[in-house]
C-alpha cells in the first residue's frame, strides 16, 4: 500500500478510537437512574425474587424514587413506578420506547419467536399492529357485540351446571369467544383438541415471558449447550413446548384456509384478511401470528380478572349486594343485562374497574429502549428494559388510598383516577384487545351478578372456608385456586338462565359477526 494511504488509515483508526473513547467518556459521565448496589459480576440479581417482584420493586422505588434501575448479567433494567414516568416515557415517547427486552427462552427456544407481544417495533410489527386495530377497532367489536351477549347465556348455563369449575368454564368461554373472532369456529365444541393446545401454550407463554427468570435469557451462551448438560433443564422444558407452541399457531390458520378454500370459512379476522392479502406470503405470516394473538390473548387474560372478580365478590357481600340492586333497578328480573347496559350501571362498572385495579392482570410488563435517551438528567442507554411496574401504580396511595382494600366506590364516589388506561399498557404497545376484554369482562360479571350469588365456601362441617388472597408468579396474574358457593339468586333467576340459554340456542349456527375498521 502507498505510504499516504497508509497514513490515511491510520489518521481514520486513530480517529474512530478517539470517537469511541470520547463517546465512552460522554456515556460514563451520565448517571443511570439510582438503584441498590449489586454485586460484582451479578450485579443485583439476587435481589431480584422469583415471585411477586412487583412488590419488590415498589419497595426498591420507596427508597430510591419512582424510577430505579437494576443490573443483572447482560441487561439493565429501570423499573417505572409512578403513572407519571410511566407516561412521560412509555406513553410520551413511545416510539423510542416500544421495543422488547431479549427473551432467548421465550422467543428463540420455544417457538414465540414471530409473535406481536414478543416483536420489536419492526415495520412488521407496525404491519401486524394495523391488522389488529382493523380487526379489533370499535366498529368490528361492536359487531361482536350479539355474539357475546348470546355467549353468556351458555357462559351461565355452565356455570349452574358445573359450580365448582369456574375457572375452567371462564377459560372455555374466552376460548370460544376468540376462536370465533380469530378462525370463525363455533365455540370450542368445534375443536375441543385445539382448545387444549391453546391452553398449554398459554402456560408455556405465562412461563417464559418473565424477564429476568431464565438463566439463558441473561446468559445467551447457554442456548448451545445440549440438552443433556447439567443444569440444562430449560433445554428439555423447550424441547417439550416447542411443537405444542408451533401447532397452536399453525393449526387453526391452515385449517381455516382450507375451509377457505371449500367456502365453509365463517366470517372471521383470519378469512376477511386472508382474502385482502391475495397470497402474499409476508402478509400472511402477520395474519397468522395476529390471528394467534387473538386466539391466545384473551383465554388467560380475562379468566385471571373474573378470578379475582369472584374472590373479591365472596369476601365483600356488600359490594355484590349493591351491584345486584343496581342491575334488578336498571335492568329488572325478566332478561340479562347486556353489553348496551354498560352506561346505565355505573356501580357494575365500578366493579369491574376495581378488579382491574386490585389485583392486576398483568401486573409489570416490559418494553425496552431502541435509541440512548436521557430523563429527569438520568442516562437510559440503548436496549435498557424499562418495566412499567402496572401493579405499584394500582397501589399508590396518592392515587388509590387504602390501595389494598376491595372499594368501586372509590370511582364512583372518590373520583378517582381511571384505572383502565393503564390495565391495559402503554402507548404504540397498549393492548389491541382493549374493548373486546372490557366487552367481554363487563357482560361477564354483569350476567353472573344478575343470576347468582357468590358466597365462601363451606367444607363437609359447614364451616366457613376462609380463601387466601395470593397472587401466582408469570406475566399473567391468577389467585391461588380457591373455592367459592355459587347459587342461583332465585328460582326465578335459574329460569332466566335456562331460557336465555335456550333462546340463544334458536339463533343460527353460524352468526356473521364480522366487520374490519378501515
Ligand atoms: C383482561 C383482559 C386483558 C388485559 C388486562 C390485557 C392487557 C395487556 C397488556 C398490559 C398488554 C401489554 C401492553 C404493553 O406492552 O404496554 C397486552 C398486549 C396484548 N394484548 Fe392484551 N389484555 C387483555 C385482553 C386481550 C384480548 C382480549 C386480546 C385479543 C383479542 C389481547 C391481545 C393482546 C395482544 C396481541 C398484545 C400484544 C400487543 C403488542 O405487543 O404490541 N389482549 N395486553
Amino acid at each position: 500500500m502507498p505510504l499516504l494511504l497508509v497514513d490515511i488509515a491510520a489518521a481514520l483508526m486513530a480517529g474512530l478510537v478517539l470517537l469511541f473513547m470520547l463517546d465512552s467518556w460522554r456515556r460514563k459521565g451520565q448517571h443511570l437512574p439510582p438503584g441498590p448496589p449489586g454485586l460484582p459480576f451479578l450485579g443485583n440479581i439476587l435481589q431480584i425474587p422469583r415471585k411477586k417482584e412487583f412488590i419488590v420493586f415498589r419497595d426498591l422505588g420507596n427508597i430510591y424514587g419512582d424510577i430505579v434501575t437494576l443490573r443483572v448479567p447482560g441487561q439493565i433494567f429501570v423499573i417505572l413506578n409512578s403513572r407519571k414516568a410511566v407516561a412521560d416515557l412509555l406513553d410520551a415517547r413511545s416510539q423510542l420506547y416500544s421495543d422488547r427486552p431479549r427473551t432467548i427462552m421465550c422467543k428463540d427456544l420455544i417457538g414465540w419467536d414471530g409473535s406481536v407481544v414478543l416483536s420489536d417495533n419492526t415495520p412488521r410489527f407496525r404491519d401486524c399492529r394495523k391488522l389488529l386495530r382493523k380487526g379489533l377497532g370499535p366498529s368490528a367489536v361492536q359487531s361482536f357485540i350479539p355474539f357475546l351477549n348470546r355467549q353468556s347465556a351458555f357462559y351461565l348455563e355452565n356455570l349452574q351446571k358445573r359450580p365448582e369449575a369456574f375457572v375452567d368454564i371462564f377459560k372455555r368461554n374466552a376460548a370460544a369467544i376468540s376462536m370465533k373472532i380469530a378462525y370463525g369456529y363455533d365455540g370450542i365444541q368445534d375443536d375441543e383438541e385445539l382448545y387444549g393446545i391453546g391452553a398449554m401454550a398459554n402456560h408455556y407463554f405465562a412461563e417464559t415471558a418473565v424477564v429476568g427468570v431464565w438463566p439463558v435469557d441473561m446468559l445467551p451462551i447457554l442456548r448451545h449447550v445440549p440438552q443433556w448438560f447439567p443444569f440444562a433443564y430449560f433445554k428439555k422444558y423447550a424441547a417439550h413446548a416447542k411443537p405444542i407452541v408451533l401447532e397452536s399457531v399453525n393449526r387453526p390458520f391452515e385449517e381455516t384456509k382450507r375451509h377457505m378454500k371449500r367456502g365453509t370459512a365463517g366470517g372471521s379476522f383470519t378469512s376477511m384478511l386472508l382474502e385482502d392479502a391475495k397470497g402474499d406470503p409476508d402478509t400472511e405470516d402477520c395474519i397468522k401470528w395476529s390471528g394467534t394473538g387473538i386466539f391466545l390473548g384473551q383465554m388467560d387474560t380475562t379468566t385471571s380478572a373474573l378470578s379475582w372478580f369472584f374472590l373479591s365478590m365472596a369476601l365483600h357481600p356488600e359490594v355484590q349486594a349493591k351491584a345486584q340492586a343496581e342491575i334488578d333497578k336498571v335492568v329488572g328480573n325478566e332478561r340479562l343485562p347486556r353489553f348496551e347496559d354498560k352506561e346505565s350501571l355505573p356501580y357494575v362498572s365500578a366493579v369491574m374497574q376495581e378488579v382491574f385495579r386490585w389485583h392486576p392482570v398483568v401486573p409489570m410488563i416490559p418494553h425496552a429502549l431502541s435509541k440512548d435517551d436521557e430523563y429527569r438528567g438520568y442516562f437510559i442507554p440503548a436496549k435498557t428494559s424499562l418495566i412499567g411496574n402496572i401493579w405499584a401504580i394500582m397501589h399508590d396511595e396518592s392515587l388509590y388510598p387504602d390501595a389494598e382494600d376491595f372499594r368501586p366506590e372509590r370511582f364512583t364516589e372518590d373520583g378517582a383516577p381511571d384505572c383502565l388506561n393503564v390495565a391495559f399498557g402503554f402507548g404504540r404497545r397498549v393492548c389491541p384487545g382493549i374493548l373486546i376484554a372490557q366487552a367481554h369482562v363487563f357482560v361477564s360479571i354483569a350476567t353472573t351478578l344478575a343470576t347468582f350469588n357468590i358466597t365462601k365456601a363451606r367444607d363437609a362441617q359447614g364451616n366457613i372456608i376462609e380463601p387466601v388472597i395470593e397472587d401466582t408468579p408469570g406475566a399473567i396474574n391468577f389467585p391461588q385456586p380457591f373455592k367459592v358457593s355459587l347459587e342461583p339468586r332465585s328460582a326465578a333467576a335459574a329460569d332466566l338462565i335456562r331460557r336465555s340459554a335456550e333462546h340463544s340456542r334458536t339463533l343460527p349456527e353460524r352468526l356473521e359477526i364480522f366487520s374490519l375498521d378501515a
